[in-house]
């Protein structure tokens, strides 16, 4: 038989590699941490594991969780990834934004719809022929709720059936790009942008989320005669709208961006991005954070597609951090695939996703060396269905071997959360098991505002 103490020194040992597992805690600490793991086997060992279940289904469960409740109350650090226009939910968007005056909306041959605020009949547009001003199409159609639910589902993945709904990944990717599409008419028009901003920081703050970064591709805002407003503008306007909010909420501590393009751009185009945002990062540098690529991984251009135009600053001996996107896909030994490689090649500063990271050792180590930190976003994974079970995840790995990560959100709006609680629900209880404890937390918000 093995020796008993031994077996113990390696069972201590092997906790102590896991995420979290050579954090202290204070005695009040272990006590609530007993408390905790109580409640985590009851609800793990519920009839229906929460985690297992499609996050639209699991949402209503986990908000009667004493697990979630708890985690509400948690100060959870910083969300580090987040796409900006993702950000609010969108019964605020509907209820508030859409009600306000000047606001048309046009329905498209494609089943989606647009919206523009405009101080006269907008004119037909490629994508829109017919603008009706929203005020008056809801008083014809007489159920306002109805109606409004009806423009919700246009916003946000949210559904009843999704196994039905989604049966695939084309499908929900799908869905997903034309919702974006449609809240930007919404979310583009200046003064909306303000008070659309300022009430995210509201939402993050609420669920006690001290700072935040965005990823935003700056797109051009318009006033109601049309005027076009710059990036400059876009980026002063987040600086003022942070400053605003800091002084209204002074334990806030500050928001930065994430330049982002999407992947479907050229290479002359993604070349100019960059030069854009060394030029940005260079006058805003408070605010600026850096640059990443966006959009589906799977069947979109590469990191390495992109290799010249990533090059440049170090060409031109400018800074530009990078904070790629990278292995948010299941499909191992494609082009797409290397993309984590190759995001730690150009010394990305973190890795969103990194799914497929742990079927890469050599990535993963250096991830690790470098302290390259994952952005976990477990929802975002369930919901565009790169995973049904989060006990499947190859986070379970990455947690039990102490990876540096963090958690996040990844877009808010569209999957139907606000702040962190759900996604930290899904990582501790799903990803983490029974393994994952009080020190698994402490040290993911810690790694959050390092
Ligand atoms: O999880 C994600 N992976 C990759 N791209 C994403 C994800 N979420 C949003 N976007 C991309 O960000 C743009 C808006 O900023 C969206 O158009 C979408 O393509």
């Amino acid at each position: 038989m093995p020796d008993p103490a031994h077996r113990d020194l390696l069972l201590r040992q092997e906790a102590s590699r896991q995420t979290g597992g050579t954090v202290t805690l204070t005695a009040a600490e272990q006590k609530l941490d007993s408390y905790l793991r109580r409640l985590k086997e009851q609800e793990m060992s519920a009839a229906q594991f929460l985690p297992a279940l499609h996050f639209f289904k699991a949402k209503p469960l986990i908000q009667k969780s004493s697990i979630f409740k708890l985690l509400q109350k948690m100060p959870k650090g910083a969300a580090l990834h987040v796409h900006g226009s993702s950000l609010v939910s969108v019964e605020w968007l509907v209820k508030n934004v859409t009600y306000r005056p000047n606001c048309y909306i046009c329905f498209t041959w494609d089943n989606s719809v647009r919206f523009l605020f405009s101080d006269r009949q907008p004119f037909p547009r490629w994508d829109c022929f017919y603008w009706q001003l929203l005020e008056t199409l809801r008083a014809r159609v007489g159920d306002p709720t109805g109606f409004d639910n009806s423009l919700m589902q246009h916003l946000t993945l949210f559904t009843e059936d999704p196994d039905n709904q989604y049966p695939n990944q084309d499908v929900v990717w799908e869905k997903f790009e034309k919702a974006f599409i449609a809240a930007a008419g919404l979310i583009t028009h200046a003064p909306v942008l303000r008070d659309y901003f300022y009430r995210g920081l509201e939402e993050l703050h609420s669920d006690n989320i001290m700072y935040v970064e965005l990823r935003s591709g700056l797109s051009r805002t318009y006033d109601l005669d049309g005027t076009i407003h710059d990036k400059v503008w876009t980026l002063k306007t987040f600086q003022e709208v942070t400053k605003k909010f800091i002084a209204d909420h002074p334990d806030f501590v500050g928001t930065r961006i994430i330049i982002s393009v999407h992947r479907a751009l050229s290479v002359s185009e993604v070349t100019a991005a960059v030069k854009e945002a060394i030029q940005l990062q260079r006058d805003f540098p408070d605010i600026v954070a850096g640059f990443d690529i966006v959009g589906r991984e799977d069947g979109g251009r590469t990191l390495w597609y992109f290799r010249k135009a990533l090059s440049l600053p170090a060409e031109l001996g400018a800074t530009l951090s990078y904070f790629f996107h990278a292995g948010e896909t299941d499909d191992e030994g494609t082009d797409v695939d290397q993309n984590v490689l190759d995001a730690l090649l150009f010394n990305t500063k973190r890795i969103g996703h990194g799914y497929a990271l742990a079927h890469h050792p050599l990535a993963k180590e250096l991830s690790r060396k470098g302290n390259v930190a994952v952005e976990l976003c477990p929802i975002s994974n369930q919901v565009l269905k790169l995973v049904s079970d989060l006990r499947n995840h190859p986070a379970t790995v990455l947690m039990a071997e102490g990876h540096p990560m963090v958690i996040s959100s990844d877009d808010p709006s569209l999957f139907g959360t606000t702040g962190l609680s759900y996604d930290f629900y899904q990582a501790f209880v799903g990803i983490g098991g029974l393994k994952a404890n009080l020190g698994t937390l402490k040290e993911l918000a810690g790694n959050s505002i390092k």
